[in-house]
């Protein structure tokens, strides 16, 4: 989406679609740096009220013309800095592989965000009719899933569970049954 706010216009058209930012400005322009800032500014305040991670790459656009260039590559990489985003200089009018690797590199960024948002769910396979087992979601944003894994019954404490107590019977079958289950499943990663 190429986009350019108005005053009144509303932000949230791209903020709530975008997977990832190009910021751009022209090399030759302070005041066009100072509208990129406030894009970084809008962007950045969104993630922090949504508590996403979009990957931003700030833009100096136009080398070819450096003689006549104003912003310097200090400054537009400072401004990087200030907003964590990646930082590029390229020349539409000159350079089809600058324009490029900003591209390539801002769809990096948001593949290295997807894999991390996404934890590889490993698939159980019962023989038990009850179906997929439940994954318990280990701390963190890790790619593995742990699982809590049923204790196996000692076998005295079945025996005497069998003297006194119906309950305890009900109980302790359910727990030989989970264990039977557990033994017999196995994972799939993909
Ligand atoms: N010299 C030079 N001119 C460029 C370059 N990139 C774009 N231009 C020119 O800058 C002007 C604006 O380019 P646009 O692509 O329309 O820029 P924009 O920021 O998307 O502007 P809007 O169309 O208003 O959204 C055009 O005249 C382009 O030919 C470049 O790398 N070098």
């Amino acid at each position: 989406m190429d986009t350019y706010d108005t005053e009144g216009s509303n932000p949230d058209r791209y903020l709530k679609w975008a997977h990832g930012f190009v910021v751009v400005y022209c090399i030759t322009s302070e005041s066009s740096l100072d509208t990129a800032r406030d894009y970084l500014e809008t962007i950045t305040q969104y993630q922090r009220i949504t508590g996403k991670d979009i990957p931003i790459s700030l833009v100096g656009n136009k080398t070819d013309l450096e003689r006549y260039r104003t912003v310097s590559k200090m400054t537009g990489e400072s401004l990087a800095r200030q907003y964590e985003c990646s930082f590029h200089e390229t020349s539409a009018a000159d350079d089809y592989r600058s324009v490029e690797l900003v591209f390539h590199s801002v769809i990096r960024d948001i593949a290295r965000v997807s894999e991390r948002l996404m934890p590889l769910q490993p698939l159980f396979i019962s023989e038990d009719k009850s179906g997929l087992l439940n994954p318990v979601p280990s701390q963190g944003l890790t790619h593995r899933t742990s699982f809590r894994r049923a204790k196996s019954p000692k076998s005295q404490d079945v025996k005497d569970s069998k003297k006194d107590d119906k309950d305890a019977k009900v109980i302790a079958r359910r727990t030989t049954s989970t264990f039977r289950i557990f033994n017999k499943s196995f994972k799939i990663f993909n």
